[in-house]
């Protein structure tokens, strides 16, 4: 496990090089590993840069997700080849991304659970998404099927927007028993995506969905859900309430999912209105930057030695130097926020914001996979004195959030190729230190 955040001195946990007191305390002699697990639709995504005038010919909407049958596919597909249009082909989907890009970054295990194709042709786009996947992304839980995997048509107007189409494929054939209880109930979050809850009859990958959750619930493991796309949100925002305080633990979106599921436009407010169906929200907001909203114990509030900030809510950073922990875990709960400006103003130059959000997620969860890491290897630790959902503070995830979203937005892909660099080169090394 790497160390998740800061990245000035130490790059791995003190626990990889213990010393021989270890042994007199009674810690394990290797540590112990830890792992999370994501539900994922097997999507490749296909890039391609074209004019408004093509969306309003194949019917689709600026920045949303839509679900296109196979005629409208192949129609879109041989229009984007015969231009030239198509500039890249690569392994996509919100949560493969987001295992993906974990891996990447804390060098731990990440468990897919997704379904793939059962003969594999070389060049295919099942073997574009498996040989484009980090091999920390444990693939051996995969449920063979025989259809296609799914195509996202990932489609870049001139505004610098991205609308996607989806060819299904058999994206949504994932059944119950492809979910391993064992490996839900030792890991250290489940990650999924709202866009799971869409698939058409016949199709249970919403109810493997289902079936994870339980077991995570049961075993106490954090259950992380991002908002797909704003259009799906604004169908039925009751129905997301409801599920969001069913089912889950942490919850990430975009400012305009956070407007469709609260009513509100400012993005702390709408994370404010979140926590109460939830225990800690990221709310991304593209130029604007990151939010983080939590809960913490009174008694362990720590103050921030940054500028105070005020916006919808006022001073509402005072506390962001503490780690968040569940409602539940709190005897007398605070509400903690946190926001930071994107990393170095944001990129001169920003390839493709596709899967920005995802990377900062990504951050989000090794942080998590960090605590519980730590915790497992260094139980008598003063940090797990008591319970908290991460490793770092409010103020420090935002930081590695941003950080990787800014890297994620200087390349095409959505996921990263390596993990950040060992040391920041850049004059803003002092960036970890602000
Ligand atoms: N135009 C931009 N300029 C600077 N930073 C940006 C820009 N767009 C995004 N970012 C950075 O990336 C982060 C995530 O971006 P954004 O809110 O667009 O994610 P998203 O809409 O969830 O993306 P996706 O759904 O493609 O993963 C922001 O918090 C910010 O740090
Ligand atoms: N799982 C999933 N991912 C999607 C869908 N639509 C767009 N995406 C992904 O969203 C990612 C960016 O966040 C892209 O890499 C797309 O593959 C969808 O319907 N399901």
């Amino acid at each position: 496990m790497k160390f998740p955040g800061q990245r000035k001195h130490k790059h791995y946990f003190p626990v990889d090089a213990r010393d021989l007191r270890s042994k007199e305390v009674g810690l394990p002699s290797r540590p112990v590993r830890s792992h999370i697990c994501g539900i994922a639709q097997t999507l490749v995504d296909i890039e391609a840069h074209v004019d408004d005038d093509l969306l309003a010919r194949h019917q689709l909407v600026k920045g949303n997700s839509l679900l296109i049958d196979d005629a409208a596919a192949n129609a879109l597909y041989a229009e984007l080849k015969q231009q030239g249009k198509i500039v890249e082909e690569h392994a996509g989907g919100t949560i493969g991304n987001t295992l993906h890009n974990f891996a990447t970054l804390s060098d731990e295990r990440a468990v897919l659970f997704a379904v793939m194709e059962r003969q594999i042709e070389i060049g295919s786009y099942a073997y574009k998404y498996l040989s484009n996947t980090s091999s920390k992304v444990d693939v051996n839980q995969l449920q063979p099927v025989d259809g296609p995997i799914g195509r996202c048509f990932t489609l870049i107007t001139p505004c610098g927007e991205r609308s996607f189409a989806i060819s299904k494929g058999a994206m949504d054939k994932l059944e119950p028993e492809a979910i391993k209880p064992e490996l839900v109930a030792s890991a250290g979050a489940l990650v999924f995506a709202s866009y799971l809850m869409r698939s058409g009859d016949g199709d249970n990958i919403d109810q493997a969905a289902l079936r994870a959750m339980a077991v995570a619930h049961e075993a106490q493991v954090p259950v992380v859900l991002t908002l797909g796309t704003r259009f799906l949100i604004e169908q039925d925002p009751a129905f997301w309430q409801d599920f969001i305080q069913q089912h889950v633990t942490v919850l990430a979106m975009n400012e305009e999912e956070a407007e469709a599921l609260t009513g509100e436009s400012d993005p702390l407010k709408a994370a404010e209105i979140a926590l109460q169906w939830c225990d800690l929200v990221l709310c991304t907001a593209g130029p604007e930057g990151l939010y983080m909203a939590g809960y913490c114990e009174e008694s362990q509030l720590r103050e921030t030695e940054h500028e105070l900030r005020s916006g919808a809510i006022g001073e509402f950073n005072r506390y962001e130097f503490s780690r968040p922990m569940r409602r539940d875990a709190c005897d007398t709960p605070v509400k903690v926020y946190s926001y930071i400006a994107p990393y170095l103003g944001g990129p001169v130059e920003i390839l493709n914001t596709n899967g920005a959000g995802d990377g900062a997620l990504a951050a989000l969860l090794h942080d998590m996979a960090a605590n519980r890491y730590h915790r497992i290897n260094v139980p008598n630790s003063a940090k797990h004195a008591v319970s908290s959902l991460s490793y770092s503070s409010f103020s420090q995830i935002c930081k590695y959030a941003n950080r990787v979203s800014y890297e994620v937005l200087v390349q095409h892909s959505p996921r990263l190729s390596r993990g950040l660099p060992e040391r920041e080169e850049s004059l803003e090394e002092g960036y970890w230190d602000r």
